[in-house]
């Protein structure tokens, strides 16, 4: 477990203070991939440099477990690094090394024997998928097969923490994919414990179970994925969201669906249980209407379906209402464009 605990990190350049980090409280728990997303500037990378201990905070405490990390001796400082493996968005390899001196590296560093560390490394290829490519150097692999190289690096020293810097920035979407599998992979099979930052959404949405969105170096909303993304209470989050899940109409669209409907129409958003069941027909019937989907997205995130439909309520006012306050009961529902109005 990481916890932050009322952590500020302040910079002074030129006489002028620069709050990096402002105020942040943040537990990270044993076992989950945690994302932390913001644009450039928000603070993210100064956050991941506390918990390495590259930085050390300004004010508040950084614990790893129930250890305070700046209390610890420079010894223990040490064995704590170790258990904290690192990737980074432009991979951060050894050009003069091959692949397997590159990952070996660390393990040479502590000292461990020569048929141990060969065992190790060769584990660890096989792992992310590039034995046969033990003697290659990194200038002969693609992006994505130089991050696998760094992954492998990270993990040789069995650390508790994996931490990723921006690890799929520099990657193509195909190539993104193929590596945050390999991150989840790493999650599952070996329990480690995953802190990312991110400037994209797509990251967060495919592996992370929990998000904190930072702004100003302050997290303005955090919380399990789903919650965050089915509920977000920030325009910042919002637009973050609108990025992967496709649920803002874009004004051209918007002004079609005017134009092209004659009644009012409602957004109404289906979370978890309410996407397997019939309400929108169920309603309709009762209330002797129709109902006309205008637009619709159904997006799949942490194994439940959020759904976000725009439609159109046809029949007598009265029961259109009727009709929108029982689906109120079990669904987010909104009226977008009002053509009284
Ligand atoms: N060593 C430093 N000295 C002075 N200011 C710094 C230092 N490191 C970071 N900052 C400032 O702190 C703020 C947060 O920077 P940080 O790099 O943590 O943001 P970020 O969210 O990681 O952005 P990016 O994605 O661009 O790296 C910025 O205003 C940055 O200029």
């Amino acid at each position: 477990m990481i916890t932050f605990d009322e952590v500020t990190k302040s910079f002074t350049t030129n006489g002028k203070d620069i709050l990096a980090v402002d105020d942040v409280s943040l537990t990270v728990n044993k076992g989950e991939i945690f994302g932390i997303i913001g644009f450039s500037g928000a603070g993210k990378s100064t956050l991941l440099r506390l918990v390495n201990l590259l930085e050390s905070p300004t004010k508040g405490r950084i614990l790893i477990g129930d250890q305070d990390i700046q209390s610890l001796k420079p010894r223990d400082l040490r064995r704590q690094r170790q258990q904290i493996g690192m990737i980074f968005q432009n991979f951060n390899l050894f050009s003069s090394r091959t692949v397997f001196g590159n990952v070996a590296y660390p393990l040479r560093l502590a000292r461990k024997p020569k048929r141990e560390v060969t065992r190790i490394v060769n584990d660890m290829l096989d792992f992310v998928g590039l034995k046969d490519k033990a003697d290659h150097y990194p200038e002969q692999l693609s992006g994505g097969q130089k991050q696998r190289v760094g992954i492998a690096r990270a993990l040789a020293t069995s650390p508790e923490f994996l931490i990723c810097d921006e690890a799929t920035s520099a990657l193509d979407p195909d190539t993104t994919d193929d590596i945050l599998r390999l991150l989840k992979k790493v999650n599952e099979e070996y329990g480690i414990t995953i802190l990312l930052i991110t400037h994209e959404m797509h990251v967060i949405k495919t592996i992370c179970d929990r998000v904190a969105v930072m702004e100003n170096g302050r997290v303005i909303e955090s919380g399990n994925v789903f919650n965050v993304f089915s509920n977000p209470q920030t325009a910042t989050t919002k637009n973050f969201i609108s990025s992967v899940l496709n649920d803002r109409l874009s004004i051209k669209l918007l002004t079609h669906l005017r134009n092209s409907h004659t009644n009012p129409l409602y957004r109404v958003i289906f979370k978890g249980e309410s996407t397997n069941q019939p309400l929108l027909s169920k309603v309709t019937r009762k209330y002797d209407l129709d109902f006309n989907i205008a637009y619709g997205s159904v997006n799949e995130l942490q194994d439940q379906l959020y759904g976000n439909l725009i439609v159109e309520f046809i029949g007598d006012p009265i029961a259109v209402q009727r009709a929108i306050e029982e689906l109120a009961t079990t669904v987010e529902i909104r009226e977008v464009i009002n053509h009284g109005s």
